[in-house]
């Protein structure tokens, strides 16, 4: 029979092999000149480093070189994965024999995540190419919003004009949001491959305005009118006693699939779809979104049950209505398909602009470490855009012998005794529920007490003898929104150093906890991302102390006329491009890979400072653990800076931004002191020959922080750099450049 899914290598890995081997073989030479030239001494004498400084240099090389050894891991045996979804269709005698589909859609705040938006992420779930009675959409609302509620009764109505619309003339994207706007932007009416009277295009199009009109103004007004709670028992749910963080459970079915009087305007089915808000009490922990995961898998058992589960955040919308088809490819193979506990898909971004300013892309980690991941037993789960087997997610072992149940769901009835149904699953989406005694958060469902709660899921899944896949489709099946400020990205990045940091200190460290159970590879492979947070120390270290030294007559490097000049400057050099290559041709552009190099120091020094700061203070047991969730809005002036690609700095003031300021300046500072120091010194040639590398590694960094003094010092609007800031700054290097050669 032949298989429904093939899997590619990449090629040339042996050149790739052999770069490795000579990248290698000059880091060893590297840490050997560190090593064996170590200056006798505590004082700078005669033009020597101190020797507690030099022995600083190597502990950064040291680090810098195992973390390159860790990002190999994922490098060394990439591969590529195709479905044959045609072969599936034929296979299972059009849609007979396809198994039940859960969808999860999680949102959390009315404010950062605006209900219009679930609206077009649920819709566009609704809307897959896949048959409606076998799909059912859950929506999490941990905000507990009517608005939310109000908005996902509004789409449960116009579901029944937007999936014939969608079926009928094989519409993509099937947010309706995503979809209308770019048929704007290009121009025509509608697509070409659109074979409809342009009378019905413009009616879906006017109802779904109309429809988005109504919930924003309904949002405006904070509350749901009378005259349309009467329309829907569910409303009265938010009666007294209904706080956002303080209420029952709420579950309410908006659409019973199974129910065959409830069709779209065309006659069939449509998919079920079910509100959620589990029960929250201010002295129960509710776990952020891993909490809300597990609410979801215990009510979505007692409804629909299916054996397979896809989650998405709120943001994250179909941009391809087969990737439930392509997926299942995975787990009905016969030959690999037992063995699939999660299928990822890559995180794709929406509203990325060309060159990328904030270094957001993820390309690199979605074109290579995901597929490298998937090579050593496979990727990490990302939190979105993943399916799994409810059975695996579940907590259950993987054995040679398991059978999947995929008739599960499928003889579901409909739900006849709908408010029993809902009553039970109420349920199940209570406080006490999980404080029973129960295995959840730590052997069943999504673990808790992790900030980067899937990654720590996903390795247990696999620990338990579960393969999982990488699938990066050429169309991409999901897209989100990545955060557009550089206040979003630095908090965003904080919690998932943060996160990954403390799974690599905790019992779940890959190396304890996957030993002997993932290969090798595969536990470094986790490592890359733990690592990042521990990497803020040596890159503070590399980003402040050769400057300084510049400035104080001190070399750290071998001379230009030395041989050992050679590895120090092959290492760099041939690693920055190959960075460059990889970031290329995994779709970033030049100035993309440029602004994600300002981004890889702006993030080690602050995001990832703070992220060790609280991982140890976390582990003191000083703080407890947070989950900061990513707006999905932002002013109006924000948004323009933002498409114009103008860095947003202002106009409030943070710790993170005075070390941005104060990193930059000091490199300034360094370079143009130095220079100046030299060349009033007369050594001119000399000097070139003794600091060449400090004098490149100056330059570099004050390149790449241009943007930066710009915002210091030239910019005028209410993105640029707060003034209290600047002063920070300069408070603090201005002393640091003049205290000159005592403290070295
Ligand atoms: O208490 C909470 C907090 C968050 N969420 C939801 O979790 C999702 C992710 O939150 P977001 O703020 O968008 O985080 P990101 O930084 O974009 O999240 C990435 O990283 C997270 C782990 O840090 C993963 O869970 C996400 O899937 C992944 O997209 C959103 O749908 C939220 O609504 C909840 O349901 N409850
Ligand atoms: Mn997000």
């Amino acid at each position: 029979m032949e298989r429904l899914v093939s899997t590619g290598r990449f090629g040339a890995r042996a050149v790739y092999k052999l770069y490795a081997a000579t990248v290698a073989a000059g880091i060893c030479l590297v840490l050997y000149y560190r090593a064996a030239r170590v200056p006798t001494g505590d004082k700078a004498s005669g033009g020597r480093a101190p020797a507690w400084l030099w022995l600083g240099m190597l502990a950064a090389e040291l680090w810098f070189g195992l973390c390159w050894v860790v990002a190999q891991s994922v490098r060394w045996r990439p591969v590529r994965r195709r479905v044959f979804s045609d072969r599936l269709a034929a296979r299972q005698h059009g849609n007979n024999n396809l198994p039940c589909v859960d969808i999860f859609v999680c949102t959390a705040d009315p404010r950062s995540e605006p209900p219009s938006l679930v609206v077009s992420t649920v819709l566009s779930a609704m809307a897959y190419n896949y048959p409606a009675d076998k799909l059912s959409v859950y929506v999490s609302d941990d905000g507990c919003s009517a608005l939310t509620f109000y908005a996902l009764w509004e789409a449960s109505r116009f579901a029944k004009l937007w999936l014939p619309f969608c079926r009928r003339h094989g519409i993509e994207p099937r947010s309706p949001a995503a979809y209308f706007l770019e048929s704007e932007t290009t121009e025509v009416d509608q697509p070409g491959d659109v074979h409809c009277s342009v009378q019905e295009w413009s009616l879906v199009k006017e109802s779904y305005r109309e429809m988005t009109q109504r919930i924003a103004s309904v949002a405006l007004q904070g509350t749901v009118p009378e005259e349309i709670r009467a329309m829907h028992k569910g409303f009265y749910e938010w009666g007294s006693g209904v706080a956002s963080q303080n209420h029952p459970p709420i579950v309410q079915v908006l659409i019973d699939g199974k129910s065959p009087n409830v069709v779209d305007n065309e006659g069939s089915l449509l998919p079920t779809l079910v509100y959620m808000a589990r029960e929250k009490r201010p002295q129960y922990h509710h776990n952020f979104k891993a909490g809300a995961m597990n609410a979801l898998i215990r009510v979505s058992s007692a409804i629909s049950n299916s054996p397979i589960i896809l989650n998405v955040d709120c943001d994250v919308y179909s941009n391809n209505s087969n990737s439930i088809r392509d997926a299942m490819c995975f787990f009905l193979d016969e030959e690999m398909g037992h063995k699939v506990g999660f299928v990822q898909y890559p995180q794709n971004y929406t509203n990325l602009t060309k060159n990328d300013i904030y270094g957001n892309s993820l390309n690199v980690i979605n074109e290579v470490e995901l597929c490298g991941m998937d090579g050593v037993g496979g990727p990490a789960y990302i939190g979105t855009g993943c399916f799994h087997r409810r059975e695996t997610i579940c907590g259950i072992s993987f054995t040679e012998n398991y059978k999947e149940d995929w008739e599960r769901g499928i003889t579901a009835k409909p739900l006849e005794r709908m408010d029993e149904i809902e009553e039970q699953a109420k349920s199940l989406a209570t406080c006490a529920y999980e404080h029973n005694n129960t295995e959840w958060g730590r052997e069943a469902g999504v673990k808790y007490g992790c900030p980067v709660e899937d990654v720590i899921t996903g390795l247990a899944i696999q620990c338990r003898g579960w393969a999982s896949v990488y699938y990066n489709p050429s169309r991409k099946a999901f897209l989100g929104l990545a955060p557009t400020t550089l206040a979003q990205t630095l908090l965003q990045h904080r919690r998932f150093a943060e996160g990954n940091f403390s799974i690599l200190l905790s019992r779940y460290c890959p190396f304890l906890f996957g030993h002997g159970k993932v290969r090798l590879c595969l536990q470094m492979g986790y490592c890359i991302y733990g690592l990042w947070a521990p990497s803020s120390i040596p890159t503070l270290y590399y980003v402040v102390v050769p400057p300084l030294a510049f400035l104080n007559g001190i070399p750290l490097f071998p001379e230009i006329t030395s041989p050992w000049i050679i590895p120090f400057m092959y290492v760099s050099a041939a690693t920055y491009a190959y960075s460059l290559y990889e970031a290329v041709s995994s779709g970033d552009t030049l100035r993309g890979w440029w602004n994600g190099q300002r981004m890889w120091i702006i993030k080690r020094t602050t995001s990832y400072l703070l992220a060790t700061i609280d991982t140890i203070s976390r582990m003191l047991g000083l703080s407890t653990m947070a989950f900061a969730i990513t707006p999905k809005v932002s002013d109006e002036g924000q948004s323009r800076r933002y498409e114009q690609e103008l860095m947003e700095f202002g106009p409030s003031a943070s710790l993170e931004l005075v070390i941005v300021a104060a990193t930059a300046l000091l490199s300034l500072a360094c370079l143009a002191g130095g220079m100046g120091r030299a060349v009033a010194s007369g050594c001119g040639v000399s000097c070139l020959n003794k600091f060449f590398l400090q004098i490149v590694l100056c330059g570099a960094l004050v390149a790449t922080n241009v943007p930066v003094y710009e915002a210091m010092f030239v910019r005028k609007d209410r993105g640029r750099m707060a003034l209290r800031v600047t002063v920070a700054a300069i408070g603090l290097v201005l002393p640091a450049c003049l205290i000159r050669a005592n403290i070295f």
